[in-house]
């Protein structure tokens, strides 16, 4: 089953010269798929993704999301299909400093009305499955940057959401924190099933993808899918990267 489907997606800024920053894209993710999305700076990347999460509205072409169109909803149902369909993980982790971990990661059922125990069952899961258990008690200004991605993390998914949309979620990080961030990821993709779509600069973070989606001045340029070696498909999206317009400043970013 297609959790995503975007269609003759096409976005156009207005302005004294418009801007087409998306053109003619198809995009189709499945459940239970991990897939990244690569390309240069102002290759549309960020735009595809406000599409998809709602954040814009496309100019042309439709966004299904589990087979319901969130443009065609009102604003009420809109907001609750976000806070139940849409988990989102940014750069910036975007978490309260007045609470604690386990606050900040039960929030969004607070706002749900969840019951107590069952929140708990679910903070606990997660917090397990995150490596996070021993933190639960900590502020937010306390753990480190992979912890606190961490935290983002278990947030995003406590409500099990269809699909997590992660922007850059490791750019603010160092590389150990990275690794343990897409490991962590990871798990949840082969163990709880969550469907991700990730945004990244980072060739070492998009290794831990099943398939990467490549695009260029707004078009799908390139797909490549990842065979059993993680190694291996680091080194086909350098080689795919450095051939569709990874320039020196994208690459002089590249950890190894
Ligand atoms: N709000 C906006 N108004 C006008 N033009 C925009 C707006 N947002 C993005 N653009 C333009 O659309 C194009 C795609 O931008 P987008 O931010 O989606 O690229 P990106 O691949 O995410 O880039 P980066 O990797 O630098 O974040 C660029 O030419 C950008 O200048």
């Amino acid at each position: 089953m297609n959790i995503l489907e975007a269609r003759n997606l096409n976005k156009v800024y207005p302005g004294k010269v418009s801007t087409q920053a998306l053109t003619d894209i198809h995009l189709t993710i499945a459940q239970g798929e991990f897939v990244g999305i690569m390309g240069p700076s102002g290759s549309g990347k960020t735009t595809l993704l406000n599409m998809v999460s709602t954040i814009d509205t496309p100019s042309s072409g439709t966004v299904k999301i589990g087979g319901q169109d969130p443009y065609t909803m009102s604003k009420n149902d809109l907001a609750k299909f976000r806070r139940r369909e849409l988990g989102f993980v940014f750069q910036d982790f975007n978490l309260l400093d007045t609470l604690t971990v386990a606050e900040n990661i039960v929030l969004p059922l607070t706002l749900d009305g969840v019951k107590l125990k069952e929140m708990d069952e679910r903070l606990h899961r997660i917090a397990d499955r995150l490596g996070i258990t021993q933190i639960l008690k900590s502020r937010t200004y306390e753990i480190s940057g992979g912890q606190r991605q961490r935290t983002a993390i278990a947030r995003a998914v406590i409500t099990n959401p269809s699909i997590l949309l992660a922007d850059e979620p490791t750019g603010a990080l160092d590389s150990n924190s990275s690794r343990i961030v897409m490991e962590s990821l990871e798990s949840l993709n082969e163990y709880e099933r969550t469907t991700i779509m990730l945004v990244t600069h980072d060739p070492q973070a998009a290794s831990y993808c099943h398939r990467i989606v490549f695009i260029k001045d707004g078009k799908l340029a390139a797909e490549i899918h990842r065979g059993e070696s993680r190694q291996a498909f680091f080194q086909k999206i350098i080689d795919t990267l450095s051939f569709w317009g990874g320039n020196a400043h994208e690459l002089s970013s590249i950890r190894v």
